[in-house]
Formats: structure tokens, sequence, C-alpha cells
């Protein structure tokens, strides 16, 4: 299928100009450049932070889909992200290390790992390149060295960066967020409130477990230097698309730009397009890990819940709105997924031989993921596709394998058994519970509902919601804590 069918121009928010602009690649020849900042691996990542890969995956989509071709690196900062955005309190890490009695390098590879496990599970594409910052601390060193003796002074506790030497310092935050301000920590000798290290020393007579030598002692990278360092190693400057959740438009991606800055010396913030997600929040407000008490994917699968079900959850939401999450937006998510695979189940069923995608649909797709990745509008054509009986079973088939292309939904594939996940920690096999829903039947056919209420409770204890007259003829749920 040519590039041509799915050609409606894209325009993408770009955060510096707090605008929709048009998106061309900035040198067609190497197609389009994408950076997003990854995972700190101090903790399992919880579904505010999915939601930031959800986002960057159907960026990747949709910019693949409508025949860019892509180079896609995501970061995982396994050093340097202090338990303030900014220059105060301990590296993330180490403080894990130390509360978990384990090596650093073991805490970054277990949650690596559940991370990698994570990304699989919401079937969201590997980038080109996981780009560890630990593996970069030689070309991080250069990279400050570079920019040092123009844009940087040194302190007791490290290399510092002077906003003030670069145009602009912050425009990417806009002037009026007073939030921001509040969380810049004070470090004596600062000479702006703003500047930050990018090399911080360890301290005298205290050994790191991660600790590098450097030109301003034995020390670790500072986190907003990781990024620029490996966003254009391997992307060049500019790049053309760099993402991140939305807090990173306040602190992190402005000390990006002003690196960045630097090191080309001009006025170039590195990337053509910063773009942000809004955030995920629940009753407390954002979801966040330093907080404590969030939600992870494993939790939500451990529950019985398919993770494509918390993918369908975010697309329902564009991306720059913030999202709230709760036990019964992800029913709702759970049951339209069911409906879904049950309507495409049905329509299999029905279809003869290889269909052909219409244009006309493809279309009403590309415009609506073309404008700024509108998610929730393309979803409502979906179900129109599906339910549309002049198109032939096999041609709304042929055409649903485009949405699964842009949506990575999975529906072309997934199964009424892959979504009857059982609860992780139900005793009972799926056997058991088909026997008891049978026996359960039995006793209300005779009415003794004593019986059946006490079925009914057992597999209530067991995780297991029992629905009757369902519409989509299911006949359990997991039952799911709100
Ligand atoms: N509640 C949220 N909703 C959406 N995106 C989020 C949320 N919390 C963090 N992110 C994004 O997740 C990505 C990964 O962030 P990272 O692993 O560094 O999180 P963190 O700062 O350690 O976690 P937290 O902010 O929860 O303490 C970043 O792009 C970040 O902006
Ligand atoms: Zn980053």
């Amino acid at each position: 299928m040519g590039v041509a069918m799915h050609d409606a121009p894209l325009t993408l928010y770009n955060s510096l100009s707090r605008s929709l602009e048009p998106f061309q690649p900035l040198d067609p020849a190497k197609g389009v450049r994408v950076y997003s900042c990854g995972p700190t691996v101090y903790n399992y990542a919880h579904l505010g932070n999915l939601r930031a890969y959800v986002f960057t995956d159907t960026l990747s989509r949709v910019l693949r889909w409508k025949g860019f071709p892509l180079t896609h690196i995501i970061n995982i900062t396994d050093v340097g992200h202090l338990t303030s955005d900014a220059d105060a309190g301990d590296d993330k890490m180490e403080a894990a290390a130390r509360a978990q009695a384990k090596s650093i390098w073991d805490i970054a590879a277990h949650y690596t790992a559940a991370f990698k496990q994570n990304i699989r599970d919401l079937n969201i594409a590997e980038p080109s390149k996981w780009s560890v910052a630990t593996d970069h601390i030689q070309q991080m060193i250069a990279f400050a060295e570079k920019i040092a003796p123009e844009h940087c002074y040194e302190l007791e506790s490290g290399l510092y960066f002077d906003v003030s030497t670069v145009p602009d310092y912050g425009r990417l935050a806009g002037a009026a967020d007073d939030a921001a301000e509040g969380r810049i920590d004070p470090v004596d000798g600062k000479r702006h409130p703003q500047d930050f290290a990018i090399w911080r020393k360890s301290p005298p007579g205290e050994q790191r477990q991660m600790e590098w030598d450097s030109p301003w002692g034995k020390g670790a990278p500072g986190w907003h230097l990781e990024c620029s360092v490996m966003s254009i190693q391997y992307l060049g400057a500019p790049f053309d698309i760099h993402t991140g959740g939305i807090d990173h438009r306040e602190i992190h991606h402005p000390n990006e730009i002003a690196q960045n800055q630097a090191y080309c010396g001009c006025g170039d913030t590195g990337a053509k397009f910063w773009m942000h997600n809004n955030f995920l929040v629940d009753r407390q407000g954002k979801m966040s890990k330093s907080k404590g008490g969030f939600t992870t994917l494993q939790s939500l699968i451990d529950a019985g819940v398919h993770p494509l079900a918390y993918r369908l959850l975010c697309l329902q939401a564009q991306y720059r709105s913030e999202l709230e999450f709760s036990a019964d937006n992800l029913a709702a998510a759970l049951t339209r997924l069911k409906r879904l695979v049950m309507t495409v189940t049905a329509l299999k069923a029905r279809a003869e031989g290889e269909g052909t995608a219409p244009a006309a649909w493809l279309e009403r797709l590309d415009a609506a993921v073309s404008d700024d990745l509108n998610t929730p509008k393309a979803l409502p054509v979906l179900d129109e596709l599906l339910a549309d009986k002049r198109t032939a079973p096999a041609d709304r088939l042929a055409a649903l394998a485009e949405f699964d292309k842009v949506l990575g939904l999975r529906l072309s594939e997934l199964t009424r058994e892959e979504l009857r996940m059982r609860p992780k920690d139900t005793t009972m096999t799926p056997e058991a519970i088909a026997d008891l829903l049978v026996e359960r039947k039995e006793a209300r056919v005779v009415k003794d509902f004593q019986r059946s209420d006490r079925i009914r409770d057992d597999l209530a204890a067991a995780g297991v919601e029992v629905m009757d007259g369902d519409p989509l003829g299911w006949d359990w749920k997991p039952a799911l804590q709100g």
C-alpha cells in the first residue's frame, strides 16, 4: 500500500510555540528522528509513566503508517536523576539500592526488565535503540568539557550550568510557571536559582556505588546532561521530535535545551518539536512513583485485566488532556475491548477470502490521527467501520488491520479466550470456575437462591465476579477493587 493513501497533512502540537504546527521532517533523507525521555529504573513504572510510552508509540505508529522512515531512541536512566527534578536530594537509584540492600546494577537490571515487559504487554513497538545512560559516560564528559569553558562554573558539589549564558533560558516552560520555580532547590554558591549541575561530585570521603573519574573529580553526570548527549549522539542536532511527560516541560527539557544551545553554539533548541503528554491522575492527583501507592500494569494483569484494556483507556483520551484513572474507567475500557473483540470474531466467521481496505475508511482514520494524534476521534470511526453493513466483512477486516497498525490494539488477533484472564491470586482453575457457574445456573433453575448466592460469594472471594444477564454473554469478570 502506497504512502499516497495516508497523506492527510500531519499537524502536531509543539510545546515550544504552544500551538499546532504542520509537521515535515527536517531532513527527509534521514527520515524522522525522535527521542523520548525514558524511565528512571529505580522502581516499577506506574500506569502514568506508561501513558507516556503509549503516547510515543502512537506517535511512532502514526509516523510509520504515514510512510516516514523512523529512528526512535528511548533512554534508560540508570544514574543521575535526583529525588527532586532539580538539584537537591539523593540519586533515585542510589536511594533505592540502599533501601533494598542491593547493588545499583541489580536494581537497574531488575526494573529495566520489568519495564520492557510492560512495553511488550502494551504492544508498544520497540524503539530503534534503548540507550542506557551509564553506557555513555565518556561521551557525557566530552560534551561537558566542550561547553564548560563558556557556560559552566565549578562549585564544591559539582559543575554547574550558568543559564544566563544562553539566549532565552526557560522559553519552553513559559515565564509564568511559579510552581516550577518553587521546585528549584537552593544550592550554596549558585549564580542563579535555575542553574543546574551537569556533573555532581561525590562528596569527600563518601564512595558512591556509581561514580566515574572526570576533570571535575569523581562523580556522576546530571540527569539533564544524559538526554542532551544521547539524543544528539544518535540523532544529530537538530532532530525532529523530542517527547516526555508534561512535568519535563518545566525543568528537564529547558535544561536540555540550554545545554544543546551551548553545545551547538546557536539559538537552536536541539529539536524542531517538543511534545508532552499530560498526566494520568487518580483521586490523589498525578500518579507518581515518589508518592507511593501507585498502580502498576502487572497489578492490573494480576487482577485479571488484559493489559490492552489499559492501552485502550489511554487511547480514549487525546494525549494532551489529563486522563483520570479509576477502577470504573478501567472496567469500562475492558468491556469496550471485549465488545470489539466479539464483533471482530463474528466478522471473521462471515468473511470470505481476502478483502481490500476501502480507501474512505482509511482516509477517516488518517484525518483523525493526523490531527495531533486524535485517537479519541479515531475510535468511533473504528466502531462505525465494524458495524458498516455496506462494506463486505472481509473488507472491514482488511481496514481493521490498518487501524491495528496505528492504534496497536491487536484487534485482528485477540481472542475471547485471551481476554478471559483469571485473577492471579485465585486458587480456582478455569475449569473449576466453569463448573461452579454451571452449578449456580442449576441452583437458580430450581430456585435454590441460597445455594446460588453462596456460589456467587465463593467466586467473589476468589476474585471472580459473576455477571448475570451480561449483554455480551460474558459470564464472569475479574472483581476490581476501586
Ligand atoms: N502521572 C503521570 N502521567 C503521565 N506521565 C507521567 C506521569 N508521571 C510521570 N510521567 C512521565 O513518565 C516518564 C518516565 O518518568 P520517570 O521514570 O523518570 O518518572 P519519575 O519522575 O521517576 O516518576 P514520578 O514522576 O512518578 O516520581 C516521563 O516522561 C514522565 O514525564
Ligand atoms: Zn530526558
